[in-house]
């Protein structure tokens, strides 16, 4: 089988959200290639915690797996946690007959503030899955033998609707070639090596170890890389306050070139001016962010909303293939 769902961003494409039917209940999830759990805003889910979300309902379809639990954190100490089913879900019109879906019964204040997300879908490794006592596959991993390739490619948009595409390559959806580099799996991440990035023709020096996170707003670069690009922008300084580099929103902002696999590949400084920092409108919050404390690169929607991606598992070694949109 094969299939294609929409990305639909949220507003300054802070994340991507896919139609997605869970034991035959719509829900909007957001594709997460930096995590390996399907959690879904429940009927278990307190009110107080998912007032305004769409809740996936156990009873409709779906078999308790008893005694299973999962309690996920992210980079961003946001979090939740629950119980286990098995359940119907289809993707695209890609069916896995028997997926576990994780219920929440608790939430953090991130996802209960985030109306327009209904929960996450993990597409990283499952070797990264948190339910215990028996972690479960990803909805990549489940379906992976049933699909015509082995494959999942992610096309984020700026402003307007991507896809996902399961078990093919829509060859239409990129310009020149793709690019294959090898992936690390140790951490269960799509982890590979980059190469150097540069700014206004000038080095800015090497990205090194990275991720590719759909999950991810922005890019979170080693702070030599960062603090070099941010050099080329006048007026941009880091800001506690701010949580980060900020610049006047009227500066010219550089495009960011990385080399990946030998090829060159650029992110438009536009992507990089993200967002407003404040209500003036005055000072800007860059997409570049220092990695200080997450030990890699990140490269989030920033960045993948410029490029085509293969997520490869269709040999004993997966790969990602990159190409410009
Ligand atoms: O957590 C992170 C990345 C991150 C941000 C800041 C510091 C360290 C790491 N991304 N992420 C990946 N999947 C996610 C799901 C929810 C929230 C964040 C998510």
């Amino acid at each position: 089988q094969s299939g294609s769902v929409a990305a639909n961003p949220e507003q300054y494409d802070e994340s991507y959200l896919c139609p997605v039917q869970v034991g035959g209940q719509t829900l909007n999830l957001d594709f997460d290639t930096g995590s390996a759990d399907l959690w879904v805003f429940s009927t278990l889910t307190p009110a107080s915690e998912s007032t305004g979300h769409a809740k996936y309902n156990p009873k409709t379809s779906g078999k308790a797996k008893s005694g299973y639990t999962w309690n996920i954190s992210y980079g961003d100490n946001s979090g939740a946690s629950g119980t286990v089913y098995a359940d119907k879900v289809v993707v695209g019109g890609v069916t896995a007959t028997s997926q576990a879906v994780e219920a929440a019964t608790s939430v953090s204040t991130q996802f209960m503030q985030d109306t327009d997300n209904d929960g996450l879908l993990g597409l990283a490794f499952s070797t990264i899955n948190t339910v215990q006592p028996q972690q479960q596959t990803t909805f990549f991993d489940t379906v992976k033998g049933t699909l015509a390739k082995k494959l999942f490619t992610v096309d984020l948009k700026a402003g307007t609707a991507g896809t996902y595409d399961f078990g093919y390559i829509d060859n239409s959806k990129y310009s020149g070639t793709i690019t294959y580099v090898p992936v690390k799996t140790t951490n269960g991440f799509w982890e590979f090596t980059a190469g150097a990035a540069t700014a206004n023709n000038r080095s800015l020096g090497s990205v090194g170890d990275a991720i590719a996170d759909t999950g991810t707003t922005l890019m979170y670069l080693p702070t030599a890389v960062t603090s070099a690009y941010y050099a080329q922008i006048s007026g941009s300084t880091n800001s506690a306050d701010a949580g980060g580099y900020i610049f006047p929103c009227d500066a010219d902002v550089p495009d960011f070139h990385i080399a990946i696999g030998g090829k060159s590949f650029t992110v438009p400084g536009e992507y990089i001016n993200f967002t407003p920092a404040d209500n003036s409108g005055e000072q800007c919050f860059g997409g570049i962010q220092p990695n200080t404390g997450i030990g890699f690169t990140i490269l989030g929607d920033v960045f993948l909303k410029a490029m085509f991606v293969v997520f490869d598992q269709t040999t004993s070694a997966p790969r990602l293939g990159f190409a410009a949109q």
